[in-house]
């Protein structure tokens, strides 16, 4: 997990194509829609912090990027190929070039975390010795390798969710989705946690969607890099921001917004002047 990513070579090829882009997509659950005529695109490289209130459908946003919901009408568009009305069996390959961070982390509680992290390569059937070794890679670059032969149970929850977002990389996705990755937990564990997704963001500028509550997430996102020399995440110098990290804000269903952190702060939208303050 130390290479250059394998990931960055296949986007060269397709630089300008979005990985991921959902086109006045509307879906109700027998209801008023729960995603109201929602566009945007995620491109390569680049990482969308998803904002809002609770229950406002970003979760479910975060499930059609990956076919895990249909979208009623609309295009989503993964990966170069239109998921939109595709059945599970088309639809299976292109979920596991995905990764994905539910909310809480939703580990296998019966599972080592060996197990939890290898779980999808269980299923193709890899070698027990790759997986081990693949685990293993996993498991350093969230700093948990010696968790490897224990149980959910026993760690704290931002073990936890560290060990989710390994299982998350096992397979060097092509895209990224954190459900809250900060969900439930303290101030200085959710730092530990953004840290993290801040390292695999500048190790290998996987595209992502990350979908948070928690502003200061979404700043210390942007306004921090990881400096692989010190092992740590460092703060930019006065006035700079990441450039690939760009925001999105949703409420009842709808983008309300989508650009930069220097137009979020200076957005005269009410709602998003509510949020802020
Ligand atoms: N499978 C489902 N069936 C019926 N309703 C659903 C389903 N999934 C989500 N909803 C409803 O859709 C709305 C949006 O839910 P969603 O989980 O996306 O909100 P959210 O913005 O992610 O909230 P939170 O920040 O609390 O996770 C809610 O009213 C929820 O009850």
């Amino acid at each position: 997990m130390n290479e250059a990513p394998a990931v960055a070579m296949h986007q060269d090829e397709a630089a300008a194509q979005p990985v991921v882009e959902f086109r006045d997509v509307h879906i109700s659950f027998n209801g008023p829609d729960v995603l109201d005529g929602v566009s945007f695109a995620v491109g390569p490289r680049e990482t969308r912090v998803l904002l809002g209130p609770a229950g406002v459908g970003k979760s479910v946003l975060l499930k059609t990027a990956n076919g895990l919901i249909c979208p009623d009408s609309g295009q989503v568009v993964l990966l170069g190929n239109d998921i939109s009305q595709l059945r599970e069996r088309d639809l299976f390959p292109l979920r596991l070039r995905t990764g994905m961070v539910f909310q809480e982390g939703a580990l296998f509680d019966s599972l080592t975390v060996r197990d939890n992290v290898a779980y999808q390569l269980i299923q193709e059937e890899v070698p027990d010795e790759e997986i081990d070794s693949r685990v293993l890679e996993a498991l350093r670059f969230v700093g948990l390798e010696q968790t490897f032969s224990l149980f959910p149970g026993s760690l704290s929850g931002g073990m936890r969710r560290r060990v989710a977002i390994a299982r998350a990389l096992i397979r060097q996705p092509e895209l990224l989705l954190y459900d809250s990755p900060t969900g439930g937990l303290d101030p200085v564990t959710s730092t530990t946690i953004i840290e993290l997704i801040v390292k695999q963001r500048d190790f290998y500028r996987t595209p992502s969607i990350m979908v948070t509550h928690r502003l200061q997430d979404a700043f210390t996102m942007c306004t921090h890099r990881f400096d692989s020399d010190k092992g740590a995440m460092v703060k930019l110098p006065e006035g700079e921001t990441d450039q690939n990290t760009t925001f999105l804000m949703m409420n009842d269903g709808k983008i309300l917004f989508d650009g930069s952190l220097h137009d979020l702060v200076h957005s005269e939208d009410p709602f998003v002047r509510e949020f802020l303050e």
